[in-house]
């Protein structure tokens, strides 16, 4: 893997996590090349990054054997109907990470015979702590479903689902999970406050103890229901938050909010597909 040229299309905060992740874990700079529409974005990124830039997607798929398509869903059309010719190359093979944008749409655009993988990473991957979840087209060789394998696992954890549609879950749950645990560390963060602790002991506080839990939960034999009951004292303060929580009905809601993440996914998939 370490000597595969890995090529991105769109060098914004979902490239760049998984850019820094790759070099952080031994990928050599000099293997990654990056396009990107906004020049200022590009260069910032080939400073920081030491990374090779593309002036164009088409320069970039040329050089590269993997390109990873890491723009907007809503330009994902455009991007693959521009480079089409260019993606007509021996062996390569497409990455895409956009949200809701099915094999179905990307065939259609690409070509029925190009090996396709679509993933869904989160912005973990910046600290090497990402969790991908990954669906393969039948057109990719075991060789390119390594590779794909092998760049996210290089920055965390990857997952393959045998469905298609589980990607809407997977999207759910983990790529935009990140956003609900920093959502509840703001909403924390803003009640320590009101609380009188100062602002930096209240961030250092929620977050060591954001690490902590997940560091108890992923090396504990114990479920999360479990360990949320060793911190739950009969009639102490934990109990008194929880039945709060419980009160305004967090457990529905979270059920809500993943679902209605989930719809978004599959309507993304509607609005913006091939026909
Ligand atoms: N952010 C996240 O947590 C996650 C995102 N994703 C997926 O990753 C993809 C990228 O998301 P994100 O990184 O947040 O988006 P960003 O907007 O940060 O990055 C996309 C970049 O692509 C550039 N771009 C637009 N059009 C082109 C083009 N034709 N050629 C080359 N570059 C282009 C954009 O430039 P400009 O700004 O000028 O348009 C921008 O710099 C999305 O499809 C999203 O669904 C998946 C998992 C998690
Ligand atoms: O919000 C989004 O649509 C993207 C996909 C998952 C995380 N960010």
């Amino acid at each position: 893997m370490k000597t595969k040229k890995i090529g991105f299309i769109g060098g914004g905060n979902m490239a760049h996590s998984l850019i820094s992740g790759l070099i952080a874990s031994g990928h050599p700079a000099q293997q990654i090349w990056v396009a990107d529409s906004d020049q200022e974005k590009l260069s910032s990124l080939a400073s920081s990054m030491h990374v090779n830039t593309s002036a164009t997607n088409d320069d970039l798929i040329a050089q590269v054997e993997v390109v990873v398509l890491a723009v907007k869903p809503q330009s994902i059309a455009a991007v693959i109907r521009a480079s089409k010719a260019s993606f007509n190359k021996a062996n390569i093979l497409l990455v895409s990470i956009a949200a809701g944008i099915n094999q179905q749409s990307l065939s259609k655009w690409l070509g029925a015979d190009k090996a396709i993988v679509r993933c869904m990473p989160n912005t973990p991957a910046l600290v090497q702590t990402g969790a991908s979840g990954l669906h393969a087209n039948q057109n990719v060789t075991e060789e390119q479903h390594d590779l794909a394998e092998n760049i996210m696992r290089s920055v965390g954890i990857a997952v393959w689902v045998e469905n298609e549609f589980e990607l809407d879950a997977v999207t759910a749950v983990s790529g935009s999970g990140p956003a609900y645990f920093f959502l509840l560390m703001e909403a924390m963060e803003k009640a320590a406050l009101e609380l009188g602790l100062s602002q930096h002991t209240a961030q250092l506080l929620i977050e060591q103890t954001a690490l902590g839990a997940a560091r108890i939960a992923l090396e504990s034999s114990e479920s999360p229901g479990e360990l949320r009951k060793r911190v739950t004292s009969p009639g102490g303060t934990t109990e008194e938050a929880i039945k709060t929580f419980e009160q305004g009905g967090f457990t529905a809601l979270v059920k809500k909010a993943l679902q209605a993440a989930n719809d978004r996914s599959i309507s993304l998939s509607k609005e913006l597909g091939a026909e």
